[in-house]
C-alpha cells in the first residue's frame, strides 16, 4: 500500500485549514492524506482523528481528517497572521519533509504560507517553499512548475524583484532549468520525449537585438547548442504569443524568464485547478497555485479545487514512482 500524503498546514490565518477540511470531505474515500498542524485551527465542524503516525491515516481518513498534531502557541484569528505562530508554520513543513524522506509519507503537499508573516515572525530566510525545500533536501537547484490540464509553465527566475531578473538569468540557470524540466516531464508526467518552448526576456524576444540584447547575445545560441538527446527545445519565443490555444499545443512546458511571465497565463487560464510542483527534489512536493487569501479567510467561501488537484497530482506521482521503483527492482 502507498503511504499517505503529508499536508502541511501553511499559514493558519489564511484559507489553508478551511480548504484542507473541504479537500478531506471531497477525497476521503480516494486519497488518504493527513494534516500536519493544530487541530484547534481547523473549522469547528471538521471531524478530526488525531494520529500518532502517518500509517494510521489510511484507516481513519474515511471517517475523519487525520491530524498529526502540532501545538501552535497562539489561537487562530482568520485574516491576521500571528507572529507567535510563524515558527510552528515552518516546523510543519520541516516535519512533512522528514516524514516523506523517511518513507512514512509518499509525498508532501503544502498549504500556502504567508511569506511576509514568516519572515517577520520566524526570520524565515527563504522567499518560498521552493527554496526552503531545496535547502532541506540539499539541492542547489530545483525548478518551480505550475501545471494544469491546459498549460505547464516554469519561471526560470522566481521570487526576485523584476530589476534583478536580467542579472540573475544566467546561461547556467537557464540550462539547468531546461534540463530539470525535461527530466521532470519524463519522470513525473510520463512524457517520453518532452517538447520545451523557451520564452524571450524582452518584448518580441528582443526584435533581433533592437529591443534588448539578451536573446541575440546568448539565449538563442544556448537553445541551439543544448544537447537534447531525448527532448526538444525551441525558442526564444516572443512571450506574448506563446500562451494562446494554438501555441500551447506545440509544447509540453514553457520556460518563462520571470515569475509573472509564467504565472499570469496559468492563473488566467486555470486559477482554480493549477498546481505548483517542485521538480528536482528527491521527493514529491505539490501545492495549490494560490496563496493564503487572507481577505476571505474564515468566511467559508474558499474554493478547495486547486488543493484537491495538488493532492491528486501528488498521489499520481507517488503511484508512478512506486511502479518505476518496483520495475527497477524486478
Ligand atoms: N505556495 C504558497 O505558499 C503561496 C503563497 N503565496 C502567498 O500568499 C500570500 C497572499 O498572496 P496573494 O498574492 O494575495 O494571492 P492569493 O492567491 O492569496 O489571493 C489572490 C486573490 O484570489 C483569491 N483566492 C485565492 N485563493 C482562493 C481560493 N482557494 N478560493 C477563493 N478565492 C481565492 C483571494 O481571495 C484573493 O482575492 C502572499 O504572502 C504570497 O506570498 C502565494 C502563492 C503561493
Ligand atoms: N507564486 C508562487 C508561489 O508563491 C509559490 O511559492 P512556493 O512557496 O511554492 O515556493
Amino acid at each position: 500500500m502507498t503511504a499517505p500524503i503529508a499536508l502541511s498546514c501553511g499559514e493558519p490565518a489564511g484559507i489553508g485549514p478551511e480548504i484542507a477540511a473541504k479537500a478531506w470531505s471531497a477525497m476521503r474515500d480516494s486519497c488518504p492524506f493527513f494534516y500536519i498542524g493544530d487541530a484547534a485551527h481547523l473549522p469547528p465542524s471538521t471531524p478530526v482523528a488525531r494520529i500518532s503516525h502517518p500509517s494510521e491515516a489510511i484507516d481513519t481518513c474515511a471517517t475523519a481528517l487525520p491530524v498529526l498534531q502540532l501545538d501552535f502557541p497562539a489561537p487562530n484569528v482568520p485574516g491576521e497572521p500571528d507572529p507567535a505562530n510563524a515558527p510552528s508554520v515552518v516546523a510543519a513543513i520541516e516535519q512533512g519533509v522528514s516524514l516523506v524522506q523517511s518513507g512514512a509519507a509518499s509525498a508532501l503537499c503544502t498549504a500556502p504560507i504567508h511569506k511576509k508573516a514568516l519572515i517577520d515572525g520566524a526570520g524565515f530566510g527563504y522567499p518560498g517553499h521552493t527554496e526552503f525545500l531545496a535547502a532541506l533536501a540539499g539541492r542547489d537547484r530545483v525548478v518551480m512548475m505550475l501545471a494544469s490540464d491546459q498549460l505547464r509553465v516554469v519561471p526560470a527566475t522566481i521570487h526576485i524583484p523584476l530589476s534583478e531578473v536580467p542579472s540573475a538569468l544566467t546561461p547556467e540557470l537557464l540550462t539547468e532549468t531546461i534540463l530539470i524540466t525535461a527530466e521532470g516531464l519524463r519522470r513525473n508526467f510520463g512524457i517520453a520525449h518532452p517538447r520545451i518552448a523557451v520564452a524571450g526576456l524582452n518584448p518580441h524576444a528582443g526584435e533581433g537585438g533592437k529591443i534588448g540584447s539578451e536573446e541575440v547575445d546568448w539565449i538563442a545560441n544556448l537553445i541551439t547548442d543544448l544537447p537534447t538527446k531525448d527532448f526538444t527545445v525551441t525558442g526564444p519565443h516572443p512571450a506574448d504569443t506563446m500562451f494562446h490555444a494554438a501555441a500551447r499545443v506545440r509544447y509540453d512546458a514553457a520556460i518563462a524568464m520571470y515569475h509573472d511571465q509564467a504565472l499570469i497565463p496559468i492563473k488566467t487560464l486555470d486559477f482554480d485547478k493549477g498546481v505548483n510542483v517542485t521538480l528536482g527534489l528527491p521527493f514529491i512536493r505539490t501545492s495549490p497555485d494560490h496563496g493564503t487569501a487572507l481577505d476571505i479567510a474564515g468566511q467559508g467561501i474558499a474554493t478547495p479545487t486547486s488543493l484537491i488537484e495538488a493532492l491528486k497530482l501528488a498521489q499520481r506521482m507517488a503511484h508512478s514512482s512506486k511502479l518505476s521503483m518496483s520495475a527497477t527492482k524486478s
